[in-house]
C-alpha cells in the first residue's frame, strides 16, 4: 500500500513498509528508514523489498502523473539484489562441492561435454506472414501489482499448449513471485506430450541472468533457453554470456530496448533478438519502438517482440512487420484467470485465453481492424465449437 500525502510545496508518498517518497513537480528522491518486518518466501530479503518499493514509488507515479523520466532506476534496484542472490547460490555450490549437481554441470560444461539444443529457436522461428507465441506465466508485474495467484502452473501450462503456444516463459525472479521450481514443473509436466504433435512447448527462464551458474541452474531445471538483458550486461557481459550458455547446450533470446543494445546484440552474434516494448528503467510500454527496431533487425536472425501485446491486431500488426514471434504475459494471464463468472476455477476463463491464443496465430488480416479482434474470439460457448481442437 502506498498513501499520498501532499503538503504546501510537495507531496509525500509513504509506502506500508517504511519508505517515504518526496515528489516536487517532476523531481522526487526516495529514502530508506530501517528495515521491515520480515516475510516468509523467497521475496523476503531486504533488497527484495527494496524492489519492491521502488516499484511502488513508480505506480504511485503513474497516479499522480509524474513524468517517468526522473523514476528510480528498477532495473538497477533488482540487479543490485540478483547480485545478492548469485553470491548466496555460488557459496551454497563451493560448500557442497562435487556432490552439488551445479558443480558438476558447470564441470561438463567447462569440458564441453554438453550437446546443443536447437528446439528453442526451432519452435518460435516462422516464416514470413506467420507468427509464433512465446506465452509467459508471471504472478506479478512491477507495473501493475499482483496480476493472479496462479496456483498450478501446471494447468496453465497445459492451456498454453493446447492455445498453439510455440514455447513457454516462466519468470523465475522473485519481484514477480517466480521460483526456479515453477520453471522445472512446468518442463517435467510438458513431458506428457512428448510423442505428440506439437511435442511438449520448449521452456524459456525469464530472470536478471547475470552469471553463469543462473544458466547452469536453468539447464539443470531443464530451460531450453534463459533470457539475456543487454540494458543489464552491457557487451562484454553480453558475449561472456552468451558463451557460457552455449557451453551449457541452451540458447539465448537476447533482449534490446533501443538501437544502441541492439548493434551490441548484432555484433555479439545473438542468434534470436527480442526488442522489448517495456523500458526496464521505468516500466513504461511503448510498442511502436517495435516496429522501428525490426527495421534494423538483420534478416537471419529470430526477431521476438516483447511486452503489452493486448490484442490479435497487435498480434497481427508485429507479424506484417516481420516478426517470427511474440511474447505475451499480462494479457494471457487475465485472461485465463480472470474471469469471476467461471463455473469451475478455470473453466470459462481458460476459453478466453485459449481463443486469444488461436486468434494471436490466426492469419487474420489487419485490414478488417477491431472486427477481427479477440474479443470475439474464445468468449462463451460458441467459441469451443467455432475452435475446436484437433489432437494429432
Ligand atoms: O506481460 P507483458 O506485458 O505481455 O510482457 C511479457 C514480457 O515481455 C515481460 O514479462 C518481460 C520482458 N522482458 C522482461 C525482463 C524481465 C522481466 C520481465 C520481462
Amino acid at each position: 500500500m502506498v498513501s499520498m500525502r501532499k503538503n504546501s510545496t510537495a507531496f509525500c508518498v509513504y509506502s506500508s513498509i517504511g519508505h517515504k517518497t518526496w515528489i516536487r513537480g517532476t523531481s522526487w528522491c526516495s529514502q530508506r528508514r530501517g528495515e521491515s518486518p520480515a516475510r516468509n518466501g523467497p521475496a523476503a530479503s531486504g533488497a527484495a523489498r527494496a524492489t519492491r518499493v521502488a516499484l511502488r514509488s513508480i505506480q504511485a507515479a503513474a497516479q499522480a502523473q509524474i513524468d517517468y523520466g526522473s523514476v528510480p532506476d528498477v532495473l538497477k534496484e533488482i540487479l543490485r539484489r540478483k547480485e545478492e542472490e548469485v553470491a548466496r547460490l555460488k557459496a551454497e555450490v563451493a560448500q557442497a562441492g562435487a556432490q552439488h549437481p551445479l558443480q558438476r554441470r558447470l564441470e561438463a560444461a567447462a569440458d564441453g561435454k554438453l550437446p546443443q539444443s536447437r528446439q528453442f529457436s526451432k519452435a518460435i522461428r516462422k516464416p514470413k506472414g506467420s507468427i509464433s507465441v512465446i506465452a509467459e506465466i508471471k504472478r506479478r508485474s512491477p507495473s501493475a501489482g499482483l496480476i493472479a495467484e496462479i496456483p498450478d502452473v501446471r494447468q496453465l501450462s497445459d492451456l498454453y499448449y493446447k492455445g498453439g503456444a510455440a514455447a513457454i516463459s516462466v519468470l523465475t525472479d522473485a519481484a514477480f513471485d517466480g521460483t526456479i521450481e515453477d520453471l522445472g514443473t512446468v518442463v517435467k509436466h510438458q513431458q506428457k506430450f512428448r510423442g505428440k504433435f506439437p511435442g511438449p512447448c520448449p521452456v524459456l527462464r525469464k530472470d536478471f541472468i547475470i552469471d553463469e551458474i543462473q544458466v547452469a541452474e536453468a539447464a539443470e531445471h531443464g530451460a531450453a533457453a534463459v533470457l539475456l538483458i543487454v540494458a543489464a550486461l552491457g557487451e562484454t557481459g553480453l558475449r561472456k554470456l552468451l558463451d557460457a550458455v552455449h557451453l551449457h547446450g541452451l540458447e539465448a533470446l537476447v533482449e534490446i530496448h533501443d538501437e544502441e543494445e541492439l548493434e551490441i546484440a548484432k555484433a555479439a552474434g545473438a542468434e534470436i533478438i527480442g526488442t522489448n516494448a517495456r523500458d526496464l528503467r521505468t516500466f513504461q510500454v511503448d510498442l511502436e519502438r517495435c516496429f522501428q527496431l525490426i527495421e534494423r533487425y538483420p534478416p537471419q536472425v529470430v526477431a521476438v517482440a516483447e511486452s503489452g501485446i493486448k490484442d490479435a491486431m497487435d498480434a497481427w500488426r508485429l507479424r506484417d512487420a516481420g516478426y517470427s514471434s511474440i511474447l505475451v504475459g499480462e494479457t494471457l494471464i487475465r485472461a485465463a484467470m480472470g474471469s469471476k463468472f467461471a463455473s469451475n476455477a478455470y473453466q470459462s476463463s481458460f476459453n478466453e485465453a485459449y481463443g486469444m491464443l488461436k486468434a494471436f496465430t490466426s492469419k487474420g488480416s489487419t485490414k478488417f481492424g477491431p472486427l477481427s479482434s479477440t474479443r470475439i474470439f474464445g468468449k462463451g460457448e460458441g467459441a469451443k465449437e467455432s475452435l475446436g481442437y484437433l489432437e494429432m
